[in-house]
């Protein structure tokens, strides 16, 4: 690569490198967890709740650099062109740059734990970046044995909301463990999608991804199973007071939850037409989990 290519590169690659939109996935569980403490103890610490969705961003952020970086060695991005080291054809600048976003959001937990003079919210995320080494980096890269999926909905479901909701209350809920199930659902659906455009090079490199174990069809499927469950389990919780009447406002997701399953159903074997289900499946969680934490404020 030139130096004026990486100059004035292409933006949509580096769009697609950076992936904006996918940064909805770190800041709904906080939200969640915030909102659910917010509704059972009246309390709201604005500086905790800003400095949380700032370092789950930046957080989020490391995984998807090394990603990139990880994915390098085992040679299944060589097709992929918008990774960050392909693009800039400097791993070692890559590799730091996803550090340095870690230890900065690290920080960012660090100072909650300081004001809070409790450890408990750092040893929580300590574990989800833990799952996050584990589903792409050596030796595990549990993700190519098809586990990303069960260490996705933890880190960002049970783990995560469960954290939120602990930096404002120092206390635990079972509501808010109850919930949680419903943003770990949404956010691993995004994961089950970005599978589905990849079955030939995780093919060629190893990666036996829940779509290569199970093909394209059954995926697509499986995906109608899981997305359809969101909608029954909020009315359920509700039926249940767990969770307010107003949480219902999430079905109100419910026309993209549609587009998805009918557009992976449509084009599940065709890698260049389903490619963008990952960006349906990230308007599912968004709306879902912003208007079902919003039914917890109301
Ligand atoms: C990086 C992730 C998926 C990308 O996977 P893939 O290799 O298929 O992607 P490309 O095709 O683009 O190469 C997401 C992986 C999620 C992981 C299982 C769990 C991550 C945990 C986070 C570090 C937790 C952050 C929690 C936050 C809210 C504090
Ligand atoms: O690039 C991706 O495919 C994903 C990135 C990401 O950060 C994420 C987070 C949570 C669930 C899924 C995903 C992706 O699929």
């Amino acid at each position: 690569m030139t130096t004026k290519q990486i100059l004035y590169p292409n933006t949509k690659l580096w769009m697609a490198a950076i992936k904006p939109p996918m940064y909805s996935v770190a800041i709904m569980p906080i939200w969640v967890g915030t909102a659910v403490a917010y509704a059972e103890t009246k309390i709201f610490n604005g500086a905790v709740f800003s400095t949380f969705i700032a370092a789950a961003i930046l957080i989020l952020a490391w995984e998807n650099i090394s990603n990139d970086v990880f994915d390098s060695e085992t040679g299944i991005d060589q097709n992929k062109h918008h990774s960050l080291v392909n693009l800039t054809d400097n791993k070692p600048l890559i590799f730091w740059i996803g550090n340095l976003c870690l230890g900065l959001g690290l920080l960012g937990i660090l100072a909650i734990a300081f004001w809070q003079q409790d450890l408990t919210v750092i040893g929580i995320i300590l574990l989800c970046c833990a799952l996050g080494y584990m589903y792409q980096g050596p030796p595990f890269r549990l993700g190519y044995q098809g586990l990303g999926e069960i260490l996705c909905f933890f880190a960002f479901g049970p783990l995560a909301v469960e954290a939120a909701y602990y930096s404002q209350t120092q206390t635990w809920s079972m509501t808010s463990l109850a919930v949680s199930v419903i943003v770990g659902i949404a956010t691993t659906l995004i994961l089950f999608c970005s599978h589905f455009h990849q079955v030939k090079d995780d093919i060629a490199a190893g990666k036996r991804s829940p779509i290569v174990r199970l093909g394209t069809a059954k995926g697509a499927q499986l995906l109608v199973w899981f997305t359809a469950s969101i909608y029954p389990l909020t009315l359920l919780f509700v039926l249940l007071r767990i969770s307010p009447a107003w949480t219902l406002l999430s079905w109100v997701s419910l026309p993209f939850a549609v587009k998805l399953c009918r557009h992976v159903q449509e084009n599940h074997n065709q890698p260049d037409k389903v490619s963008n289900c990952k960006f349906i499946a990230v308007a599912v969680h968004f709306w879902a989990c912003l208007l079902f934490g919003l039914g917890f404020m109301i």
